[in-house]
């Protein structure tokens, strides 16, 4: 659990231009993600967590500070480095699970090792295995369509953890899902986070997260209120 995956020093984050309009969405924020954590960021609507996460992949600069991911200092990179280093480091899973509705389980789950270059025998050795771990062998030429909200959320799981990235973030996995499916589906990300060491970070107001995370850091106003290791 010792090496560092994020390492977040005194980020600030300020929204607007104006004294009127100003947000301090984030107040010195300090933090570190090690290897193997599955983490989740709670605190009311509005306390910082999509800013901190946003802030964290690079999706947003923070306005001072320092993010780093495995080593790299990605506050400082833009364009292509950036958008390359994350695909290569981060997998993402969103609320509205986000998959691509032209394209198959198979072909949504193989598509960012299609961009790495990957050749097909590796990408269709690692599409079966990482099906099969999330329980959906058999429904690799079905299209998201065709799937219950919770299959479509194991494809999007299996699609973030195919490239074998340093870090996968889920922002609100389960807010779409009945709560069995969405206990269901957290119980297979910690299965997967035991079987292959995936770190795991989540933004969650669900309470079965909250639940399940090891290690659970609240936010309010911006700034880091508790942080506890279960
Ligand atoms: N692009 C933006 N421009 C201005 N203010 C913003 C912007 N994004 C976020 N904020 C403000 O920053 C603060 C933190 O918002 P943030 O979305 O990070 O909270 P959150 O904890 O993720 O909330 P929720 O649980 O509702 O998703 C809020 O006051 C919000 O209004």
């Amino acid at each position: 659990m010792d090496e560092i995956i994020f390492d977040v020093k005194n980020v600030t984050k300020i929204f607007g231009e104006t004294e009127e309009t100003k947000v301090n969405a984030l107040k010195n924020v300090k933090l570190e993600i090690h290897r193997g954590e599955f983490t989740a960021f709670v605190g009311p609507s509005g306390s910082g967590k999509s800013t901190l996460l946003n802030v964290m992949s690079g999706f947003d600069t923070p306005s001072s500070g320092h993010v780093f991911l495995s080593n790299k200092e990605i506050d400082k990179m833009s364009g292509n480095e950036l958008s390359n280093f994350r695909r290569d480091h981060i997998g993402f899973i969103f609320q509205s699970y986000n998959l691509i509705p032209v394209l198959t389980v198979k072909e949504n789950v193989e598509y960012v090792m299609t961009l790495q270059n990957i050749d097909k025998d590796e990408r269709d050795r690692k599409v079966s295995q990482y099906l099969k771990s999330v329980g959906l062998e058999g429904k690799e030429n079905r299209y998201p369509s065709q799937l219950s909200g919770g299959q479509q959320q194991r494809v999007a799981v299996a699609r973030a953890m195919v490239s074998n990235p340093d870090i996968v973030i889920a922002d609100e996995p389960t807010a779409n899902l009945d709560s069995k499916t969405g206990t269901d589906l957290i119980d297979m990300m910690l299965e997967l986070n035991e079987k292959f060491g995936t770190t795991f970070i989540f933004s969650t107001h669900d309470p079965i997260i909250m639940k399940k995370a090891k290690r659970l850091i609240t936010l309010k106003d911006g700034q880091i209120v508790s942080d506890e290791t279960k």
